[in-house]
């Protein structure tokens, strides 16, 4: 009989259903209810069926045996204030103008050979983000490592995407694209009624689509203005940068690609929002284990000393030779998953999922935060323990349902390679060049590791470091 049926969940009030049950921060509550309810549960939120899945089996069940039916996504009503939000990569419909961008991701943007020749940008940036800290090395004032992370995270799409700096890393003025990248994100974090309630989506109630617009127009005028620089040096026959915008250009100029400037500007968007905060909380996290771990910090350093030494940064193509410190960003994101679950699915038509029916259009949840956290499959799971990531085969790449921090299936993160060399050199250069003192008063075992839920998974309390400088350390 159980066929029939949707799967468990708990019972929900009138109208509200169970959307009080969130709470502030829904990967745990939700985690918390799948003990009750089990792996696939469904709850009313508002007037959505909300299906969600906590185990491993039931993330491949939908994520990989049925990635058919779950290739789309229920898209929150302050993404469509975008202007181009129809040509987003990451809220298209799964459909063949998605499978186009994919395509150019994987085959032209994304690969080892683009980002190998961008790898230079790339140091010069992570080099002046460890200036930064050296001013500020040796005093009374800590720095916040997320904040300035962040600023060096834009300046790496910046630079990968269009061969520019767009944040002032030091300086309070040329920071428009930095509070114009966080008021989307801020704005888009925030709970909306119309996503629970679709019949007073038009009404706006809470304001956020108003607030949320103006700053995509700017994003767009900001694009826009950088398109038509590089279409001017095109034709006046300036050497190529050979950057993402150069192969978007590329693109566009293909009869028949379905690319234009319109989707030029909507991947930017979907570049500098998924790309920017998403990699700076991991360096925040990391180290905020590392500094409550002292001894873990301490392999960290000992193998970066020991292979690379103080004459030089650490450079991209180190990272292979550091195993603990890939061990360090991968446990990171065991326990803080960036995206704790995942982007929302759709169900584009009805299903079973374990016996269970799915209807049609269900908003299908995918709690990576839970996976990661497992007793079943993870030893002491709450404990940060890199070393079991150490000659183990585990990896992010969507094949190990248990560890899923990017996803898995055919929406799985195209920007894999860009985030983990963009982390973990950002990481491991901090680890080399400094070494962080909490503030007077701070023990490392008192610090605050509380989450504050939003689009990204964030630390509650930023971590405020002060950072002292290695002197031999060359830069
Ligand atoms: C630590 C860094 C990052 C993490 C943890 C992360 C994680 C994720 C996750 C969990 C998803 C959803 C996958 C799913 O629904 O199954 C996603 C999608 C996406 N990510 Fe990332 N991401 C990171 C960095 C980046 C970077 C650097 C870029 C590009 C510059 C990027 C671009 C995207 C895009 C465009 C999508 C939507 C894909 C689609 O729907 O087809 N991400 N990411």
């Amino acid at each position: 009989s159980s066929s029939r049926k949707t799967p468990p969940g708990p019972k929900g009030l009138p109208i509200i259903g169970s959307l009080l049950e969130l709470g502030p921060r829904p990967n745990q509550s939700l985690a918390a209810l799948a003990k009750i309810h089990g792996p696939i549960m469904t709850l009313k939120l508002g007037s959505i069926t909300t299906i969600v899945a906590s185990s491993p089996e039931a993330a491949k069940e939908i994520l990989q045996k049925q990635e058919q039916v779950f290739s789309d996504r229920t898209v929150p009503c302050v993404v469509t204030a975008q202007p181009y939000h129809k040509t987003s990569l990451a809220w298209a419909p799964g459909d063949q103008r998605w499978r186009s961008y994919r395509r150019i991701c994987a085959t032209q943007m994304f690969t080892n050979q683009r980002l190998d020749l961008l790898q230079p940008l790339r140091h010069k940036k992570v080099e002046d983000l460890m200036l930064y800290f050296k001013k500020h090395s040796d005093s009374t004032a800590p720095v916040d490592i997320g904040r300035a992370s962040f600023a060096t995270a834009l300046n790496v799409i910046s630079s990968t995407m269009f061969s520019i700096d767009i944040v002032d890393l030091d300086s309070e003025n040329a920071q428009e694209f930095k509070d114009l990248i966080l008021g989307i994100t801020h704005n888009a974090g925030k709970p909306n009624l119309s996503d629970y309630f679709p019949l007073i989506k038009p009404l706006d109630l809470q304001g956020v689509k108003q607030n949320i617009r103006p700053f995509y127009q700017r994003l767009n005028e900001i694009f826009d203005d950088l398109i038509f620089k590089r279409l001017e040096a095109r034709k006046s026959g300036e050497s190529r940068k050979d950057d993402f915008l150069d192969v978007l250009l590329d693109q566009c100029e293909e009869e028949g690609s379905g690319f234009n400037h319109e989707t030029i500007k909507s991947l930017s968007t979907d570049f500098f929002i998924a790309g920017s905060d998403t990699n700076a909380i991991s360096v925040e996290w990391a180290m905020a284990e590392l500094l409550r771990k002292p001894e873990a910090m301490q392999k960290a350093r000992d193998e970066i000393i020991q292979k690379i030494g103080f004459k030089r940064l650490v450079q991209d193509s180190d990272i292979d030779q550091l195993p603990y410190l890939q061990a360090v960003v991968k446990e990171t994101m065991r326990l803080h998953p960036p995206t704790p679950l995942l982007i929302p699915y759709k169900a584009n038509k009805d299903t079973q999922v374990f016996g269970f029916n799915v209807p049609k259009d269900s908003q299908v949840l995918v709690n990576a935060w839970a996976i990661g956290r497992d007793p079943s499959y993870w030893e002491n799971p709450a404990s940060f323990s890199p070393e079991r990531f150490l000659g183990s085969c585990l990896d992010f790449k969507g094949r190990d349902f248990e560890y899923i921090p990017f996803g898995a299936g055919r929406r799985i993160c195209p920007g894999i390679p860009l985030a983990i060399r963009m982390v973990s050199l950002m990481l491991a250069s901090c680890i080399q060049a400094f070494r962080w003192r909490l503030p007077e008063g701070i023990a490392p075992e008192k610090l605050d590791m509380e989450e504050q839920f939003g689009l990204t998974l964030r630390k509650a309390v930023p971590l405020c470091v002060i950072p002292i400088l290695e002197e031999k350390q060359k830069f």
